[in-house]
């Protein structure tokens, strides 16, 4: 059977109180995920690209078990998930975003020889197997200190040493990156493809769309609880090859010229965001026309007395797929 994990029509819906003073609480529902579908085949990386917010969590949270769906079901490696979790779980690792359920007072190699104890091992094959783990996350000189030493990028590590310990055939990685400073990002990423060229199927949630771009085969992107595209990263932006892309700096917050550039013929989307630290508003225009619509956008952004800072025009990326299909920015 070439299919790792395949989740068919899953749907999550949370139920929450909202009590107010003097008044009964009110019982509101929230659909995080809404009829979610798709096959990881073995020895892919399926990325799952979305906004915050979108579900990419509660998604994996179902595919481990932790969450009952509220619909639909979950295989790993043929096996349901709803009614044999534990036998499910044996061939899944799993990394949650922000998982910092390693012990801070245990060394690297404590932690881990005490997940391997977990999953059964015995006290020499527990050994043997954090050993082996260390080494494969570059921590072995750093593996007899205490976990609370450790910088933001080696607890990721030792997190992800965790969902390795057991040698299981699946990964659910989710946003393994995050917090991490350049250099750690690139370490834990070179990690993730050497774990799909030994075979393994990883399934990574990311809202860093070159990140996705970078390592995926395939990738889904979910925005409010459902699937708005599933391809190759290739095919996703050849999928927007008509819309061109310009890239236009300046100097000034300028909300109005999101609105007065959309009335241009021949501009499929704007978005506009203020970038803070730079101190300019960027704009990111998607078009079908590329050579008379520059001055038009240009005439624009003099009549509302800004300045031009930079001028660019890019190739599509995921996230201008993303804009395509939503019309609003990963990041918002
Ligand atoms: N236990 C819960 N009860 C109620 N709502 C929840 C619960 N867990 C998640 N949600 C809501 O479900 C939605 C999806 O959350 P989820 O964590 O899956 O998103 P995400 O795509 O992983 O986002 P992020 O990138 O920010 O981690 C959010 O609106 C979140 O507030």
């Amino acid at each position: 059977m070439n299919i790792a994990v395949a989740v068919s029509n899953i749907r999550k819906e949370f139920t929450s109180k909202k009590k107010k003073l003097f008044k009964k609480a009110k019982v509101e529902k929230f659909v995080a995920v809404d009829g979610v579908s798709f096959n990881i085949k073995k020895g892919e990386i399926f990325g799952l690209l979305g906004p915050n917010g979108a579900g990419k969590t509660t998604t994996i949270k179902m595919i481990t078990g932790i969450l009952r769906p509220s619909d639909g079901y979950v295989h790993v490696n043929g096996i349901d998930v709803d009614k044999e979790q534990i036998k499910a779980l044996q061939n899944i690792g799993t990394v949650l975003a922000g998982d910092r359920s390693v012990y801070w007072k245990l060394t690297a190699r404590e932690n881990l020889e005490y997940f391997a104890a977990l999953y059964g091992m015995g006290k020499k094959k527990a050994k043997e197997r954090a050993d082996k783990v260390l080494k494969r996350l570059g921590l072995e000189e750093k593996a007899d200190i205490v976990v609370e030493k450790f910088s933001t990028g080696m607890k990721q590590k030792v997190a992800l040493g965790k969902a390795l310990i057991a040698d299981a055939p699946v990964l659910l990685l989710d946003e393994p990156t995050l917090g991490l400073d350049p250099q750690a990002a690139i370490n834990l990423r070179e990690i993730i493809m050497e774990l799909k060229e030994e075979g393994r199927t990883v399934l990574l949630t990311t809202h860093y769309m070159e990140e996705a771009d970078l390592l995926s085969d395939r990738i889904a992107i979910i925005d409010n609880g459902k699937i708005i595209a599933l391809d190759t990263p290739e095919n996703l932006k050849k999928s927007i090859g008509q819309v061109k892309k310009i890239n236009i700096d300046v100097d000034k917050e300028c909300k109005e010229l999101i609105d007065e550039i959309k009335g241009i013929e021949d501009i499929e989307n704007v978005i506009g965001k203020f970038n803070e630290e730079e101190n300019k508003f960027q704009l990111i225009i998607h078009h079908v026309d590329g050579q008379v619509i520059i001055q038009k956008i240009l005439d624009k952004i003099h009549s509302n007395k800004c300045k031009v800072l930079s001028v660019n025009v890019k190739e599509p990326s995921l996230e201008d797929v993303f804009i395509d299909l939503t019309g609003k920015s990963l990041r918002e």
